[in-house]
This record gives C-alpha cells, sequence and structure tokens, in this order.
C-alpha cells in the first residue's frame, strides 16, 4: 500500500485549557517524514495534549502553527487532517467482522463496494490478519486486535499515524512480545508515525526517535540509545533507566576527580558537577586488584536475568547499585573490586541544546 510521507512541523505550540492550566508549554518540535517519533514521559507532563493538538481534537493557543508537509493545518478540523488514530483501547466496533472494521473508514468516505474490498484485502495480507476476516473483535486475540485496529487506521491512508498508548492496557509479557510486533509494522508501513507512551522501553522499541517530556516541555529529542548513554539532562537519565547518584567531596570536585572505595577517577573535564550519575550495568565488579577501588556487598537480588548487587564503598555516601552477570559469584558481605570507565559518568547538570 502506497502511503505518503510528510514531515511533521510543531511550531511554538502551546496549550491552556479553560480552567488555565497550562497543558503543553511553547513547543517546537520536527518530525521527518516516514519517521516514528515517540512523545514520552511521566503522567500529566503534556504527551497527551500534544498528541490532541496534532490531530486537531483540541485547539492551540494564539502564535502557534502545525505544519503538515508544507500545508498549514492549525485551523482544520480533525477530518480534514488525514490523521490516523489508534488508541490504548483500540475503540473497534464489536458487532462488525474484522473486513468491516478495517473498511469502515473506507465505507464512510463513500467509497465503492469494490474499491474497498481490494484495500482490505491488501491490508489483511500487510498486517497478517489472513482467515480472520469474518471474525468479530470479540473472538480476536490482544495481537490480533491490534493488528486491525492498524489497518483501520491506516485504510484510509492518512498522512500522518497517531498512536496513544496503544499498549498501556496489556500485561507486561503479552506488552513485550506485541511491541516488537507493532514496531515491525510500522516499519513495514513506513508511516510518519507519532506515538504517545510513559513506558521508556516501548519507546526504545518502536520508535526512531523519543521526545523525552517533563512538565509540558520537550526536555530532550534524540534516538533512545543517545538519551540513554548521553543525556542531556539528569530527568533523562533518570526516566530512560536506573542510575547511581555519586556525591563528591569539595576536594575531589576541585582535583577533577572522583574516589569510588579509595580508588581515584580522573573525570572528563566537562564533568564538573559536584553529584555525577552511573548506571548500574557501568559499574564493574570482580576480584580485588590495583588501580580498582574496594566495596562491600551489602545486598544481592537475582533478577533471572542478572543479578543486582548493592554496595556499600568508602568515599561513596550511601550505597551503590550494580548489575553482574547471573552467574556472578558475590555474596552478601564480601568484600568485591570496583571500577567505574569514567566515559560511563554522567553529568547532572541540563546541557544547553
Ligand atoms: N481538559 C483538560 N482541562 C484541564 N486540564 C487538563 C485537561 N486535559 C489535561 N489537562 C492537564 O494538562 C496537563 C497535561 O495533561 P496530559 O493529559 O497531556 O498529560 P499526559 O502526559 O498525557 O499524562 P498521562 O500519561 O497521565 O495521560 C495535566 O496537568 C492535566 O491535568
Amino acid at each position: 500500500m502506497e502511503l505518503e510521507r510528510i514531515p511533521v512541523e510543531i511550531d511554538h505550540c502551546s496549550k491552556t485549557y479553560a480552567d488555565g492550566t497550562r497543558g503543553l508549554q511553547p513547543t517546537s518540535l520536527h518530525v521527518e517524514p516516514g519517521e516514528v517519533l515517540a512523545l514520552l514521559g511521566p503522567s500529566g507532563c503534556g504527551k497527551t495534549t500534544l498528541l490532541r493538538l496534532i490531530a486537531g481534537l483540541e485547539t492551540l493557543d494564539p502564535g502557534g502553527r502545525i505544519l503538515f508537509g508544507d500545508q498549514d493545518v492549525t485551523h482544520r478540523p480533525v477530518e480534514q487532517r488525514g490523521v490516523g488514530m489508534v488508541f490504548q483501547s483500540y475503540a473497534l466496533f464489536p458487532q462488525m467482522s474484522v473486513a468491516a472494521n478495517i473498511g469502515y473508514g473506507l465505507r464512510i468516505r463513500g467509497v465503492s463496494a469494490a474499491e474497498e474490498r481490494r484495500a482490505v484485502g491488501e491490508l489483511v495480507e500487510l498486517t497478517r490478519l489472513n482467515g480472520l476476516e469474518s471474525k468479530r473483535p470479540g473472538e480476536l486475540s490482544g495481537g490480533q486486535r491490534q493488528r486491525v485496529a492498524l489497518a483501520r487506521a491506516v485504510a484510509v491512508r492518512p498522512r500522518v499515524l497517531l498512536l496513544d498508548e496503544p499498549l498501556a492496557a496489556l500485561d507486561a509479557k503479552l506488552k513485550e512480545s506485541l511491541r516488537e510486533e507493532l514496531a515491525e509494522l510500522l516499519r513495514r508501513l513506513h508511516i510518519t508515525a507519532i506515538h504517545v507512551t510513559h513506558d521508556q522501553q516501548e519507546a526504545m522499541a518502536i520508535a526512531d526517535r523519543l521526545a523525552v517530556m517533563r512538565a509540558g516541555h520537550i526536555v530532550q529529542v534524540g534516538r533512545g540509545e543517545d538519551l540513554y548513554r548521553a543525556p542531556a539532562h539528569p530527568f533523562v537519565a533518570e526516566f530512560l533507566g536506573r542510575v547511581n547518584r555519586i556525591e563528591r567531596s569539595p576536594e575531589s570536585l576541585a582535583r577533577g576527580v572522583l574516589t569510588i572505595g579509595g580508588a581515584t577517577l580522573t573525570c572528563p573535564p566537562a564533568l564538573d558537577q559536584p553529584a555525577l550519575l552511573v548506571r548500574p550495568e557501568d559499574i564493574q565488579v570482580g576480584p580485588r586488584q590495583d588501580g580498582w577501588g574496594v566495596a562491600r556487598v551489602e545486598q544481592r537480588s537475582f533478577l533471572g536475568d542478572r543479578v543486582q548487587l548493592r554496595l556499600a564503598a568508602a568515599g561513596v555516601p550511601g550505597t551503590l547499585l550494580a548489575d553482574v552477570a547471573r552467574d556472578a559469584p558475590y555474596r552478601c558481605g564480601d568484600e568485591v573490586g570496583i571500577h567505574i570507565d569514567p566515559q560511563h559518568l554522567m553529568s547532572t547538570a541540563e546541557s544547553k541544546p
């Protein structure tokens, strides 16, 4: 199925609700043609508000603009924007068959029965729903229902696909398999898509780029891997995974080092803040050895695919979390060697874009 691929430009868009709540602070964002972009952030950060502004379900404050390609859609109602939408509940018509659900948008647009049959056949093929055409949504699995919702949303050849927490209602296991399926389907459709979620793993699995939001603002936009490895803001570091925050003494700060368990690490010059961040998987744990610090295992938690150690190390207030392989031999009370490659240390400063 040939879909139009257009860029989406959000230009200084903000939203103030009738009761005065600022749902979205002035925000600008560019989405590439054919790109899948995730709006990611905690509850209440403005993801849904931004998605609804793009859809045309809310009006924006004066001064902002939304462009689909080179067309200004700011004042167009939802039905004239050419958007396809997939919601958390899928919102399928329970009394209609799979084929009738997929063809619904075409029928209400007055497309001929022959053309509807042809388009539905193509979408059934594309979303691998063959053989299920005459079933009702209640007779389908969660994944199949999701595919019907997606097929129905793209049947009308939208220019932009909007997905609002499409996996939120599912249990963790189903979610994991469906997010891979959804990622694969979106790649195959290669349509410009904006996907709202508060689940960072879902965002990383599905989207080409992530826009991390907090309190009505976009804090950082980028590829999941870059945001995870080089967050421009401590909120991004903490939201995208677990981190240890290590406070440095004034002496260590003045010398540009970090002392951890008796070992001294030279920090990259850009890390000139009193506190630094490091991810649990970036703390190396091994036998005591020269050049490494010493830590005591305070707690050991077996997590199936790995073991999480809580470590106490001289010079580090509180404890550190470190992830080690699941067959690592360390027990509570053991003294172990620890090391952090300074390039894995992250800043607690906000870098300006
Ligand atoms: N219709 C409304 N009237 C007033 N305030 C609203 C309205 N809709 C949303 N808000 C407020 O705007 C802010 C952003 O809400 P929004 O629904 O966009 O957040 P969200 O990031 O999508 O959250 P969630 O993940 O919980 O859905 C919140 O403070 C919310 O309470």
